[in-house]
């Protein structure tokens, strides 16, 4: 099922549930505003490469509409609206006064050069910054993005509209990011783990985890789950996977993959089919990658009895019914990985006041 088919369908069973009046489920499944741009830039050689870029706006019925930027091959239309989507049910869960909205540039960030990043990123700030806004529309990271991202759309933002550092969070602390919105994500994770297994009678301590992915909101969480006990025994990013049954040591891991760009060729641990990794042997499944990655193909076969979601709509719905079968407790996205946006809103809380001490 495709990423918006699943979201609807998750929205239409909560909107039952709720005993929603039809009308509104429909003008909630409607986006407020969809945005597609192309954006053409030349390369490092002088050739000139067109891609496209997407913002989508969900809904502002709660205030300024609020998500990350996708930079990633696979970023298409329905992607993009499903993910503005469940930034709108995401801010509502967390109760901070914002909507959703979600963008992205179908591109392969890992082929492209700084300086063409940053062109990419400049050109699509051109085109949509008469739609995005402090008051309107507040981006930030997501897969394939950074703080070095935020900051080329704020300085292009501002040369429109003046300085603006609350047009976007995720900033580098010295543009005004908050201490601390790096690792929001992987920390919303651990504490929404912590809670969940603490209804359950358990604690992270010597609970064995399996990680997909091992960017921002992977890596952060093994080193804090690490920290707080847990065995982290399995991991893998787009460069390959590893395992060890006895838990990695994530420091190492973490300096290996600053040096390397992958876990890939970790001395530490043994390499293990990418395919693999969500079916590992383990207590807590943590998929931290792409979306719809569990689905019926595998379901049956994973082996977690919690599946804690860090990425965005990992589980797709025919998984769902095989996995709630199985008993195994999933906690949803739009909890699970709402550390980040809430701090994004401390971020432009602070912007917005100008109030910075220290
Ligand atoms: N950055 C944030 O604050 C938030 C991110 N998320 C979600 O968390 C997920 C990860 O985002 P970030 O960590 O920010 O992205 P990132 O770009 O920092 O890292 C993505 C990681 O996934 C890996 N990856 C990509 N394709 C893969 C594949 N096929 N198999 C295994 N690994 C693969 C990459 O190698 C990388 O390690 C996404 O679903 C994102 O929407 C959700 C809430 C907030
Ligand atoms: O921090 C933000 O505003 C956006 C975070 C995001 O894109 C997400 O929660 O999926």
């Amino acid at each position: 099922m495709n990423a918006l088919a699943a979201t609807n369908r998750n929205f239409k069973l909560a909107a039952r549930l709720l005993g929603l009046d039809s009308k509104l489920e429909k003008s909630l499944l409607i986006p407020f505003r969809e945005i597609k741009v192309e954006c053409t830039i030349p390369k490092d050689d002088g050739t000139l490469v067109s891609y496209v870029g997407f913002r989508v706006q969900h809904d502002n019925a709660r205030g300024p509409m609020k998500g990350g930027i996708r930079y990633h091959p696979e970023v298409d239309p329905d992607e993009v609206n499903a993910l503005a989507q469940l930034m709108t049910w995401k801010t509502a869960v967390a109760n901070i006064p914002y909507g959703g909205a979600k963008g992205g540039i179908g591109c392969n960030p890992g082929e492209l050069s700084i300086s063409e990043l940053e062109r990419l990123t400049r050109v699509f700030t051109q085109k949509i910054h008469d739609l995005i806004g402090i008051h309107t529309d507040v981006p930030a990271p997501d897969m394939g993005t950074n703080p070095q991202t935020m900051a080329w759309i704020l300085d292009e933002y501002s040369k429109f509209h003046g300085y603006s550092p609350a047009v976007v969070t995720g900033k580098p602390i010295d543009l005004g990011g908050s201490l601390g919105r790096d690792a929001a994500t992987g920390r919303g994770v651990l504490f929404a783990t912590e809670a969940l297994l603490n209804d359950h009678g358990k604690s992270v301590t010597g609970q064995r985890f399996v990680i997909q992915g091992f960017g921002n909101v992977g890596s952060w969480a093994a080193q804090l789950i690490h920290e707080a006990g847990g065995k982290v025994v399995a991991v893998s990013d787009i460069s390959g996977a590893i395992k060890d049954k006895n838990g990695i040591d994530i420091p190492a891991l973490l300096r290996h993959v600053k040096e390397h760009r992958g876990v890939k060729g970790f001395g530490g641990a043994n390499a293990i089919e990418s395919s693999s990794i969500l079916t590992e042997d383990c207590d807590i499944l943590i998929p931290a990658a792409l979306g719809g990655v569990i689905n019926r193909e595998n379901a049956n076969d994973i082996k977690a009895k919690f599946i804690i979601e860090a990425a965005n709509h990992p589980t797709d719905p025919e998984a769902d019914e095989i996995l709630s079968k199985k008993g195994v407790v999933i906690l949803p996205d739009i909890f699970a990985n709402s550390g980040g946006v809430t701090v994004s809103y401390f971020e432009w809380v602070q912007n917005i006041q100008g109030l910075y001490v220290g």
